[in-house]
């Protein structure tokens, strides 16, 4: 009997391989992309199966803050409507990466000022740059010198825009914020990156690919550059697919269990990066099919260790690196300093926490290299990082006696995690 509430909670163990068919909530970041398109664009327009976990409940309560209705419709999806933004408001940013990024730019386009603040560990993401490239393209914001949260921008109805330079080597949400607003600034926007790689480049794509939707002119043709046209978003109804980032614990589920798992509704084409896991499976030794909109994985007797570079999809490392503790051969994992940045620092988490139920792992300032050895039970902790907790879990599907801290920090992406876990591993809540 697994305790939905217990803290730290126990880990389920599947008895046998398992043979599952999974459906997952939405895209984080399809959802918040087309909640902004839509706050901003030229008139009402619907958002077909969101995610309703954290990040999107904060970005729906941030934009309503600022005077836009988002309203529940009778069969599960959101109602947007642009409203009047005239009001002094506060944003609460939560965890939330894109709430924190994606909102400051829009509310250069409001009259008022706007307060941002967040989680503790909030306050430490990066967000300087942007800050600082919103000044460059006519805004006004108070940061108290900071560049960190909490800071304020102050609306004035319209922002002149124009070209900025910025260090995006940090996130890619950096640029994908400028764009996403760019093209109701005066002059549009013109995006110029300078400094390492831009990681995570599939969402500055998916940026891309949904502005063009709402009939915005990108121009991206150069590496490291953005321009955004200046003119109208027009509204456009969006469906959600499902966020396959979250799929990588359930296609973890089969790939460590030596199982089948299949998950329903896998976009044939998608800029999502969770897509990745087709390649990263099949190179740790699964049978990966993608046919007629499922995806299903089989689990080999024993998993492969792997080389990988993760900087275009760094949000999948939790998983991968769990995965990769489970094999029987060392794996690398590299180009991913960035996810230092995130929720926690990944690197140091990962390597702690692998660390403590056995695990021969090195950090590197950009990576890291797993060893085989014997695992053991233990609290694995997850630093409020839904994807630590995502780690957890997956350890528990092959080692006996793994109490994941805090599992209820899933809630920022994934509604109700425990249970549909608990309904993946046992083939009902139990
Ligand atoms: O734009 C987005 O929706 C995201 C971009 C990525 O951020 P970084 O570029 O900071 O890694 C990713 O890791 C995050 O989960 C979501
Ligand atoms: C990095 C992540 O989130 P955020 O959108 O808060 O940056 C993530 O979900 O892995």
């Amino acid at each position: 009997m697994t305790d939905l509430l217990a803290d730290p909670w126990p880990a389920p163990r599947p008895s046998d391989p398992v043979d599952r068919v999974v459906s997952l909530p939405g895209s984080k970041s399809l959802t918040n992309r087309a909640l902004v398109l839509a706050a901003i664009a030229d008139g009402p327009s619907v958002v077909r199966r969101p995610l309703r976990s954290r990040d999107t409940l904060l970005m729906a309560s941030a934009l309503r803050s600022l005077g836009t209705s988002v309203e529940d419709t009778a069969d599960g999806h959101w109602a947007v409507a642009p409203g009047t933004w005239d009001s002094d408001a506060d944003v609460d940013c939560g965890l939330a990466g894109t709430v924190m990024r994606f909102v400051p730019p829009v509310v250069g386009l409001a009259h008022g000022t706007v307060r941002f603040d967040g989680d503790p560990h909030m306050r430490l993401r990066p967000i300087g740059q942007i800050l600082a490239a919103l000044g460059t393209l006519g805004m006004t914001i108070d940061d108290g010198g900071r560049g960190a949260l909490p800071f304020a921008v102050h609306g004035a109805g319209s922002v002149p825009g124009g070209t900025v330079t910025i260090d995006a080597s940090a996130s890619s949400q950096f640029v994908s914020a400028l764009l996403l607003a760019g093209a109701r600034y005066d002059h549009g926007v013109d995006v110029r990156h300078v400094g390492k790689p831009v990681p995570s480049l599939p969402h500055i794509e998916m940026t891309v690919q949904m502005l063009r939707q709402h009939g915005v002119e990108v121009d991206d043709h150069d590496a490291d550059r953005w321009a955004v046209a200046p003119g109208p978003v027009k509204a456009v109804d969006h469906d959600i697919e499902p966020d396959l980032s979250n799929a990588a614990p359930f296609l973890a589920l089969g790939a460590a269990t030596g199982g089948r798992v299949t998950v329903t509704d896998w976009p044939a084409r998608t800029t999502q990066p969770g897509d990745e896991l087709r390649e990263i499976l099949s190179l740790m030794g699964c049978e990966v099919s993608l046919a007629e909109g499922r995806l299903t994985v089989v689990g080999p007797e024993r998993l492969t260790g792997v080389d990988l570079d993760l900087h275009d999809v760094g949000e999948l490392t939790p998983a991968v690196a769990a995965l990769c503790a489970l094999a029987d051969s060392p794996s690398h994992l590299r180009g991913i300093a960035h996810i230092r940045g995130h929720e926690t620092d990944r690197i140091t988490a990962l390597a702690t926490e692998l660390g403590r139920l056995g695990a021969e792992v090195t950090e590197r300032e950009d990576g890291l290299t797993i060893h085989p050895a014997a695992l053991h039970g233990g609290t694995f902790r997850t630093y409020a990082d839904h994807r630590m907790a995502h780690a957890g879990v997956i350890l528990g599907l092959a080692v006996d006696d793994v109490l994941v801290e805090d599992v209820a920090t899933t809630s920022k992406t994934f509604p109700d995690f425990a249970t549909a876990w608990t309904r993946a591993v046992h083939g009902s809540p139990s």
